[in-house]
């Protein structure tokens, strides 16, 4: 297959008129914190990185994208660039990056990342031609990185300071050499915050072209509310422009960056229209896989009322039906007892064979994966019974409120506020 498909708009400038990209939000956390970035996801107003209206799943995010190829034929790239790092969500990344190849061989994917924890995906990514990567690197001395990066969390521990940004930038710089040796096309965004790394983006340039790497984008900080570096005041476009100069004796420059958001979805520089921005929502709530020829729903609920209880916790499940008179409850079943691992939830999936949902507060990992490949949807929802078994009998979900992640939006290090 050809590895390097044209039609980047980003890649090449030339055809940014033309060609669009669609970036699907399915990557929200992230492995390190730099301290430029927040990441906010139900901002429609700000146009910015790091920000998204919606978090997708895989299975969403390839509803969405036939939808949105439907109608706006000027996309030829599509990508995931967070809202926080494609490779501190692996999983989710590599199956919609699965999917969309099965569903659009021909389709030219990219990626972008701090590049942390690229390298054990490097090859499969290569095998699914994924073809353009962005790696972003705002430092190669470890004293500077330490004054950018809060933490970085990496095989399950926290590493700060000159640690941090050692342990980062070595595998920055080895990422890049490994994904040209696999035939990628690697842009380096390095992010210029002054008083911080203005001498150093030079450095960053020479090291990356020497491992190979194809074009080179300097950013200039667009400063965040509630980041560390939200009082810094971006460099002129004037000093902007002369440091783009003296990089080019080193590599290409980008210097028609938009900086987008994580769900950027058109041209260049459009950023996320009305109906994009209701479309996403919408497929953000969608239910894939559901089927409808089962005809119940069952519910996990202490009362009969609402949606109120875990799935691990609920020892009985309220099965409804959708009549001619509205939603009914057609029996109570016992669940089977905690322990057992996989076993209990196959045990589960038995007793539901005839449910085409599971409907839940809150349920782990394991049960939502056992119980769908047995074909029942494990929804995480709340609120009245008859108010959200309607709309998952219609195919969609409504979501529960957002529970909190460490790390995501707060500045703190991932490992808990105590
Ligand atoms: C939000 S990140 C997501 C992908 C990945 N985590 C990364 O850092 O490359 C996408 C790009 O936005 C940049 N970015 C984030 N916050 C920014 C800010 N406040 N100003 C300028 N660029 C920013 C990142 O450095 C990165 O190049
Ligand atoms: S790597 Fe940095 S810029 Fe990218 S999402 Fe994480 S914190 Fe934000
Ligand atoms: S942020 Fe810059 S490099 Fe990334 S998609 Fe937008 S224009 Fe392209």
């Amino acid at each position: 297959m050809n590895r390097f498909p044209t039609h980047h708009p980003c890649f090449d400038p030339e055809v940014r008129h033309q060609f669009g990209r669609i970036h699907l939000p399915v990557a929200p956390k992230c492995n390190i914190q730099c301290n430029f970035c927040n990441r906010k996801y139900d901002c429609l107003n700000e146009s910015r990185p790091g920000v998204t209206s919606a978090v997708l799943q895989p299975e969403q995010a390839i509803l969405y994208l036939e939808e949105v190829l439907r109608n706006d034929p000027r996309i030829t790239v599509v990508g995931v660039a967070g809202p926080g790092d494609p490779f501190a969500n692996p999983k989710e990344t590599l199956k919609t990056f699965r999917l969309i190849r099965e569903r659009f061989p021909r389709l030219t994917i990219c990626v972008a990342s701090n590049g942390l924890n690229v390298l054990p995906y490097i090859q499969e990514l290569a095998e699914l031609n994924v073809t353009h990567f962005t790696v972003t690197m705002n430092a190669i001395d470890p004293e500077i990185g330490a004054k950018i990066y809060a933490w970085v969390r990496y095989a399950k521990s926290i590493y700060r300071g000159t640690a941090g940004a050692e342990l980062l930038i070595e595998r920055q710089l080895e990422t890049v050499r490994q994904l040209k040796a696999h035939g990628f096309r690697v842009k380096v965004n390095s992010i210029l915050i002054p008083g911080v790394n203005e001498n150093e983006i030079e450095r960053v340039a020479s090291r990356v072209a020497e491992l190979g790497a194809d074009y080179f984008n300097c950013i200039p900080v667009y400063p965040t509310a509630g980041t560390i570096f939200e009082k810094v005041i971006p460099a002129s476009d004037e000093t902007v422009n002369g440091l783009r100069e003296r990089l080019k004796q080193y590599l290409p420059q980008m210097a028609h960056c938009t900086r987008c958001r994580a769900d950027a979805v058109g041209l260049l520089g459009e950023g996320l229209s009305d109906e994009s921005a209701q479309l996403l929502a919408e497929y953000s709530r969608k239910i894939p896989g559901l089927k409808q020829d089962r005809p119940y729903i069952a519910v996990a609920s202490r009362e009969g009322f609402l949606v109120n209880l875990h799935l691990g916790e609920a020892e009985s499940l309220q099965i409804f039906a959708q009549t001619a008179q509205g939603l009914k409850m057609i029996e109570t079943r016992t669940t089977p007892a905690p322990g057992g691992g996989k076993e209990r939830w196959l045990k589960l999936a038995q007793i539901l064979g005839d449910c085409r949902a599971v409907l839940a507060s809150g349920a782990g990992e394991s049960p939502r994966q056992t119980l769908s490949e047995q074909g029942i949807q494990v929804i995480e929802t709340a609120g009245i019974i008859e108010q959200v078994s309607e709309a998952v009998f219609h195919g969609t979900f409504i979501p529960a409120p957002r529970r909190f992640v460490c790390g995501e939006s707060c500045r703190g290090d991932g490992l808990g506020c105590g």
